[in-house]
């Protein structure tokens, strides 16, 4: 369960998140500069709120007055808008960058087979496809088995048939692993057809919409 209730000023208005996350997909909705990575990097520990309270089943990431969680304790897998590969290592470098070495990694195999990207680990950033990169992103994402799944924008590069097939993965993992999933997207069709709720963004201000999956 993720609990958030916090407020962070930025340049033109405040933002100010009250929600609580049990094992449910959200999307994120809003106009562009509305606060949606601002948002995510909040959570993951990028951006620091001002004041409030978050915590991930019952741990706490921030809260007013005391020290923040370091960014590699919270346990998220976030994958960034950009995908941010490290061009000069293989995907299954990528992949494995953050996984503790002592860590069992058998889970990884299993990823990589169910991503279908286990036939390319050995390839660099540039020898593959966007759709194959995204993919990559999200295992390395997943490969420290997090408790919680940031996306920013995870499927807009993509080309129709890839995205649907990378929207189809994420809600097959999804409901093996069963953690929060919060994604931003521009896109209300792709927010319907993938969260149990969605919640809209505007000038900071968060607005919960009920919906139901449809896949
Ligand atoms: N640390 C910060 N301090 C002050 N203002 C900030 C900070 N980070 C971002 N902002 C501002 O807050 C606003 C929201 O930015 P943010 O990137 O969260 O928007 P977004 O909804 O993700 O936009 P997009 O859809 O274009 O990616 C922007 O006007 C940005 O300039």
């Amino acid at each position: 369960m993720l609990e958030l209730d916090f407020r962070k000023q930025l340049k033109h208005f405040e933002l100010q998140a009250a929600l609580e996350l049990s094992s449910e997909i959200m999307a994120i909705v809003g106009p562009s500069g509305s606060g949606k990575t601002t948002l995510l990097n909040s959570i993951a520990g990028i951006a620091q709120p001002d004041s409030g309270s978050i915590r991930l089943n019952g741990r706490i990431f921030f809260e007013t007055n005391r020290k923040p969680l370091k960014i590699q304790n919270r346990r998220i897998g976030y994958l960034f808008q950009d995908y941010a590969l490290f061009p000069h290592m293989t995907a299954r470098q990528n992949i494995f960058f953050g996984v503790g070495r002592q860590a069992d990694t058998s889970h990884i195999t299993e990823l990589t087979e169910l991503l279908g990207i286990a036939e390319l680990l050995n390839n660099y950033p540039h020898q593959i496809s966007g759709g194959e990169k995204q993919r990559v992103a999200l295992a390395r994402a997943l490969a420290a088995q997090p408790e919680l799944l940031l996306l920013d924008e995870p499927f807009s590069a993509l080309d129709d048939e890839t995205r649907n097939n990378c929207q189809q993965q994420l809600v097959r993992i999804h409901r093996l692993w069963k953690i929060p999933v919060m994604f931003v997207t521009h896109s209300r069709q792709e927010a319907a057809k993938l969260a149990d709720r969605i919640v809209q963004v505007d000038r900071g201000q968060l607005t919960v919409l009920a919906m139901e999956s449809s896949i």
